[in-house]
């Protein structure tokens, strides 16, 4: 039979008792070590980080009140708080057990043990220190995630009028428990404004939950947002709360919400009218308590006029409003975004001092930047990456100035979603994106555009 995979120190004054339970649990877990002289625990953690300790409630001879025991249980815990110990007592010293338990101790033994009582203490106890080690690990990888993505977040650039109009409405807006809509043309900084609204709320130190609507199926829509129980359809093996309830007491953010169905917008609107929500396939209504923040890039009200977005479900959500600018009309931040980018990518591919020169900086400046900021985040991360000194010039940015070789390609490439991503970018182009009449010379409807507009991340 293969060993558990556990380290275990015994502690124990009586040679007999640890030579005798060593010999069998070696046989049954990988690491036993025993210690005879309680003072030596703390180097024996020093060596290694056990998962269970065996600890004796006596040491001084004559002595049974089981405060020596105590002691150095305290001693352990000190030294790991997740430490797993399991007093040993003589026959009858239930008070002392309790007294044990009480201090921090995991369970106790009696002595004299039988070998089958002793393994299964301490399987039963290895169970517990698994779980403690895994919450210790999700704490801090939720701890590293929120921590990245909070720097990620943090920097909110603008000194434009445009982005200090934001600035201002953010402050006044954040605090209170009002529903926001954020409007704006992809990669505008929606989510970024999302986030702030939540960090000057009261909430701040609640969850801030997001959810694509425009990535979730039809089918799955009630599963994802509202949760459900087990044995609900097919696949739901055991209970899931949705992201209604895990937002609960934080802020929930629906991104792409122009992109919801009209059935799941009547799903939507009901929830929200009475803040409460039922797992699928169970009756039981849970009461919501969450900010909500909403963001689209489609004209919403244009949405509404053509019959595809409801209007009470409109009047639900944009208590304020918060239009993000896109960056042509804020064309005087690119210098500080720029050089935010620089430093940013610099770092991370360990190209530092990255500069750019004033005539590229120029160019920059003029291009039109459908993909808005993200379009010029990846453009200066992809120009750092390809740049061969530390200094950015022209070539190394692709905006325009290879058209002639960019035509060349076209003329070869047949992909047909690569051919339709750019007669979409073309004719945004050429109407200096204005939807409507790219929608027009396109032969579509502006919201199959709007459609393809996001699926291609434009
Ligand atoms: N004002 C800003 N300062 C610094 N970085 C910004 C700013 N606005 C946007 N960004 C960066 O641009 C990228 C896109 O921002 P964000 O995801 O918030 O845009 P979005 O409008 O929500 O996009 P989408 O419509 O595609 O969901 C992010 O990496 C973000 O950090």
């Amino acid at each position: 039979m293969a060993k558990i995979e556990a380290k275990i120190l015994i502690v124990d004054d009586d040679i007999d008792v640890l030579n005798t339970a060593r010999m069998y649990l070696k046989q049954q877990f990988t690491l036993v070590q025993i210690e005879s002289n309680p003072e030596l625990i703390p180097l024996h953690f020093e060596r290694e980080s056990f998962d269970v300790v065996l600890l004796d409630m006596n040491f001084k001879k004559g002595e049974n009140d089981g405060s020596d025991g105590l002691h150095w249980l305290n001693q352990i815990l000190d030294i790991d708080p997740n430490a797993i110990v399991i007093l040993v007592t003589a026959y009858g010293e239930f008070d002392l057990a309790v007294q044990a338990i009480k201090s921090g101790g995991t369970d106790f033994i009696t002595k004299p043990w039988k070998n089958e009582k002793l393994y299964a203490t301490i399987t039963s106890a290895l169970q517990l220190r698994h779980s403690k080690l895994e919450v210790d690990r999700l704490k801090n990888t939720t701890k590293s995630i929120t921590d990245d993505v909070e720097q990620k977040y943090s920097n909110f650039l603008g000194n434009s009028a445009p982005m200090q109009r934001v600035f201002s409405l953010i402050e006044k807006v954040g605090p209170t428990d009002a529903n926001v809509l954020i409007l704006g043309e992809n990669g505008t900084g929606k989510e970024l404004a999302a986030r702030a609204l939540h960090k000057k709320s009261d909430r701040a130190n609640q969850v801030f939950i997001k959810v694509d609507l425009g990535s979730i199926s039809e089918t799955l829509f009630e599963s994802e947002l509202f949760g459900h129980v087990k044995g609900a359809f097919t696949d739901a093996k055991e209970d899931k709360p949705g992201r209604f309830e895990l937002a609960q007491g934080g802020t929930l953010f629906l991104d792409e919400i122009g992109n919801l169905s009209l059935p799941l917008q009547a799903k939507l609107l009901s929830v929200l009218q009475q803040r409460k929500v039922s797992r699928v396939g169970s009756g039981k209504e849970i009461p919501i308590d969450i900010r909500l923040v909403c963001a689209t890039n489609m004209p919403l009200y244009e949405v509404v006029d053509e019959g595809e977005f409801r209007q009470d479900l409109l009047y639900r959500i944009n208590t304020v409003e918060l239009k993000m600018p896109s960056l042509s009309e804020r064309i005087e931040d690119m210098d500080i975004l720029v050089e935010h980018f620089l430093n940013v990518f610099g770092k991370k591919y360990k190209k530092t001092n990255m500069r750019i020169d004033a005539g590229t900086m120029n160019k920059l400046k003029k291009h039109h930047w459908p993909g808005n900021i993200r379009e010029l985040e990846h453009s200066v991360e992809r120009a750092i990456i390809l740049a061969d000194g530390n200094k950015l010039g022209p070539n190394d940015f692709m905006l325009g100035s290879t058209k002639a070789t960019a035509k060349a390609q076209e003329d070869e490439n047949l992909n047909i979603t690569e051919n339709e991503k750019r007669l979409i970018l073309k004719a945004l182009d050429k109407h200096n994106g204005n939807v409507t009449r790219a929608a027009k010379e396109l032969g579509l409807d502006r919201l199959a555009l709007y459609r393809r507009m996001q699926k291609y991340g434009l």
